[in-house]
Formats: structure tokens, C-alpha cells, sequence
């Protein structure tokens, strides 16, 4: 890949995005950013200094002060509850604008890069050469989400998780700032029913289509 070629892949919580965008970035020897992870460090980071989720300003100062040299090898950032604190602090504008420059800077590098999350085609990368929304159904989300934490001993039920993701969506939908939603030039890419080969396959297909624009 000879110019900088940027991959935003959005969509809802366990779609398999995340799978999809870090294969398409090993592919096509892209660097790759999990943007969930920003957001499920700082409501991380509010919980184990005892604040309050529903405190805007506590949010915003775990923002700012966010070491994202951290998010790797960090198990925590995948539990349930930081997911669920993730979508609370999300809502907050200071919290994303907070958080805005490190992504827009990591999308702006020589050569592109790949991002997955639920607005960098919309807000973080609208001129991202090539757009992905991936979704799948809530119960084929929550399968894939529950199979992997009960694989590593969570005990969370499958109904638990079902409703998990529902509230997740909602929320993560209906905020004011920087609402989940398919950028108009996106490809909507359903995976209810294709496995994990299946489903890089075809987002290896749009992007293909997408760079020979
Ligand atoms: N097409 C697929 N078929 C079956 N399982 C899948 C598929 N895609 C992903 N998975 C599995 O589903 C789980 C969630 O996938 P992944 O983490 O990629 O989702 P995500 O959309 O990035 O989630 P998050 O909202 O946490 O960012 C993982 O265990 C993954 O291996
Ligand atoms: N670009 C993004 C990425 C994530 N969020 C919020 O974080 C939550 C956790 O994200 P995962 O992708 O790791 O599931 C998610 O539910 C969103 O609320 C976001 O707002 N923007």
C-alpha cells in the first residue's frame, strides 16, 4: 500500500469489529487502534478512584489524564464492567473531546492506519478512504460476548448479556455527542451468519473496492 490509506470500521458492541479491523490492519501491515479501550480505561480509571460514573467533570479529568501507553495487556479493560462504564462515560463531551486529538493524530499517520469504534467515520475520520459498519443481531452479539467470558471463567448468564449489550446499544445510539450511527458512506456489513473467516473475507472485499475507487 503506496499512500496513506485509512480503515474505519465502526459498529455495535461484540459485532466483531474489533476482529475485523486488527486483521484487516495485520493484512495490510497497518498500525491499528481499539478506540473502546479509551473509553473503558477511563470509566475504569473513575470506578478505582471511587467516583462516580454519573460525575461529567470526574470523567473528564480521568480523560485528560489518560495514559494510553497502558492499553495493552491490561485484562481489566475487557470485563464486562468496563464495557459498561465505557458506554456511560462516552456520553460526556468532555470525555470524547478529551480524547480526540490522540485519535485523530493516530488516524493521521504516514502510511494510514485502521480504527475501530462507534464514531470514527462520522466524527474521528470522515475522510477515511474506507468505511466499514459492521453489526450482527443482539442475540448473535450476545452469543459471541457471553461464549467469550464464560470461556474465561466470567459467569455472567447468557440472558445477562443479552440485555448488556440492548442497554449498551441504546446508549450508545441515543447520546447526543457522537451518537452510534452508519456514516452515509459506510458499508454495512451484517455478520449474523458468517464466521470469522467468512466476515474478514468480505470487509477485505470492501476495502478492496474502496481503494480501487
Ligand atoms: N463472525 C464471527 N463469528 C463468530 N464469532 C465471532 C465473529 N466475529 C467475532 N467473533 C467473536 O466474538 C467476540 C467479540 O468479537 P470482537 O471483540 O471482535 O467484537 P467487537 O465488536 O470488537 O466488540 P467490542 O464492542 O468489545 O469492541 C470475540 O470472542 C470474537 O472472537
Ligand atoms: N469510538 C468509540 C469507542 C467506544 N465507545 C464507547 O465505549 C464503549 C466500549 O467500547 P467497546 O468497543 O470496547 O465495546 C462503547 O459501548 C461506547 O459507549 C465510544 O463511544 N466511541
Amino acid at each position: 500500500m503506496t499512500q496513506p490509506f485509512v480503515i474505519a470500521v465502526d459498529g455495535p458492541a461484540a459485532s466483531g469489529k474489533g476482529t475485523i479491523a486488527s486483521r484487516l490492519a495485520a493484512h495490510y501491515g497497518l498500525p491499528f487502534l481499539d478506540t473502546g479501550l479509551l473509553y473503558r480505561a477511563v470509566g475504569l480509571d473513575v470506578l478505582t478512584t471511587g467516583g462516580d460514573l454519573g460525575d461529567a467533570r470526574a470523567a473528564e479529568a480521568a480523560a485528560r489524564a489518560l495514559d494510553s501507553g497502558r492499553l495493552s495487556n491490561d485484562a481489566a479493560l475487557t470485563s464486562g464492567d468496563a464495557g459498561e462504564a465505557a458506554s456511560r462515560v462516552a456520553g460526556y463531551p468532555g470525555v470524547r473531546a478529551a480524547l480526540l486529538d490522540l485519535q485523530q493524530a493516530f488516524a493521521a499517520q504516514a502510511g494510514g492506519a485502521v480504527l475501530d469504534g462507534r464514531d470514527i467515520g462520522t466524527v474521528i475520520a470522515p475522510n477515511a478512504q474506507a468505511k466499514l459498519f459492521v453489526t450482527a443481531t443482539p442475540e448473535t452479539r450476545a452469543r459471541r460476548r457471553w461464549l467469550q467470558l464464560t470461556g474465561r471463567g466470567d459467569p455472567i448468564t447468557y440472558e445477562a448479556m443479552l440485555a448488556d449489550i440492548q442497554r449498551r446499544d441504546e446508549r450508545d445510539a441515543g447520546r447526543g455527542a457522537a451518537p452510534m450511527v452508519q456514516a452515509d458512506d459506510a458499508v454495512l456489513l451484517d455478520t449474523t451468519d458468517m464466521d470469522i473467516e467468512a466476515a474478514f473475507d468480505a470487509a477485505r472485499r470492501i476495502v478492496e473496492a474502496a481503494r480501487a475507487r
